[in-house]
């Protein structure tokens, strides 16, 4: 499967929240949606949930306009949208059934995935009586129970520790796996570093870069090396200016001009000892900042 946003655009009043957003995802793949506070993320997926529509712009599933009576769609909102007072295990049955499920293939689904996620205990229980996290891992069975084409994660991993942080990312790996599209929006870079192969960065409305992470990383380096050594003194004076101490203690040595890296690898191997040399690459977090620090 192919999902393809081209060119949404979407005003609120007279506020142009998308200026013509385009994005592609494939099957088995996750797609790290990323922008500063107000940048559109939540309003594109909206849109192509069908909430609402777009002013203008197309949502194709393998080149044809996304039917949605066909294609399934799983969301984990950012904000929580259960009832407290319900009982966990019959409002996660209910949910299944209104994405079509019939009620005993609901019960089977949610029973399972109680399991997975162990919540087992809590089933019989009012949503409000569990903490935040729980209530999160509960939100989250409605996303996945009805075992949709496309599983929408905006922000999951708030509050949920590191325990049940780590089983969110074998749930999502597995969901992978299966072929799923996933959207994964998110202000914690790590888990988009752990998990998206792509990503698309909105600023001002506008997708200002977008494609596999590792080659975006790659082509966003190579003008500084990173370099340990138990000779890093001397190598700190001998680049004279164009060193300097990381606060991780490594040594960063920036390039004057990044095609000579390798000729410049060579001759630091040749002069000191190196426990560790490479081309710097740009966090994810740093390519962000650099792509959106001027909000347009
Ligand atoms: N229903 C609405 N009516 C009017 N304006 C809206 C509506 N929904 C969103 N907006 C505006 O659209 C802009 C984008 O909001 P959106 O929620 O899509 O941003 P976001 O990237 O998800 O932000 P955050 O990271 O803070 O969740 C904001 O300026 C917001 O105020």
């Amino acid at each position: 499967m192919k999902l393809e946003l081209r060119e949404l655009c979407k005003n609120f009043g007279t506020h142009q929240v998308l200026k013509g957003v385009s994005l592609k995802a494939e099957s088995g793949t996750a797609v790290g949606l990323l922008g500063r506070n107000g940048a559109g993320k939540t309003t594109t997926l909206r849109i192509l949930m069908n909430v609402f529509p777009a002013d203008s712009g197309e949502i194709l599933l393998d080149g044809k306009p996304i039917d949605y009576q066909k294609t399934g769609i799983g969301y984990l909102p950012e904000e929580r949208g259960l009832y407290p007072k319900k009982i966990i295990r019959d409002q996660l049955i209910y949910f299944a059934e209104l994405k079509g499920m019939s009620r005993s293939d609901a019960a089977a689904a949610v029973d399972r995935w109680l399991e997975r996620l162990d919540m087992k205990e809590y089933s019989g229980k009012k949503l409000d009586s569990l903490s935040k996290g729980n209530q999160q891992k509960i939100q989250l069975i409605t996303a996945v129970a009805h075992d949709p084409d496309i599983v929408i994660l905006d922000e999951p991993f708030s509050g949920l520790d590191p325990v049940s942080a780590e089983l969110l990312k074998e749930v999502v790996r597995e969901e992978m796996r299966l072929g799923k599209i996933i959207l994964f929006s998110s202000h914690q870079m790590n888990y988009i570093e752990e998990f998206c192969n792509e990503i698309a960065i909105l600023n001002g409305g506008n997708i200002v870069l977008e494609g596999n992470l590792r080659e975006i990383r790659h082509r966003h380096a190579g003008n500084a090396l990173v370099v340990r050594s138990p000779e890093q003194e001397e190598i700190c004076r001998y680049y004279n200016g164009r060193a300097s101490l990381a606060e991780d203690g490594s040594l960063r040595i920036t390039l004057a001009d990044p095609r000579d890296r390798y000729r410049e690898m060579r001759l630091v191997t040749e002069k000191w000892a190196v426990d560790e040399i490479r081309v710097f690459e740009p966090s994810l977090n740093d390519i962000f900042v650099q792509y959106t620090k001027n909000q347009i």
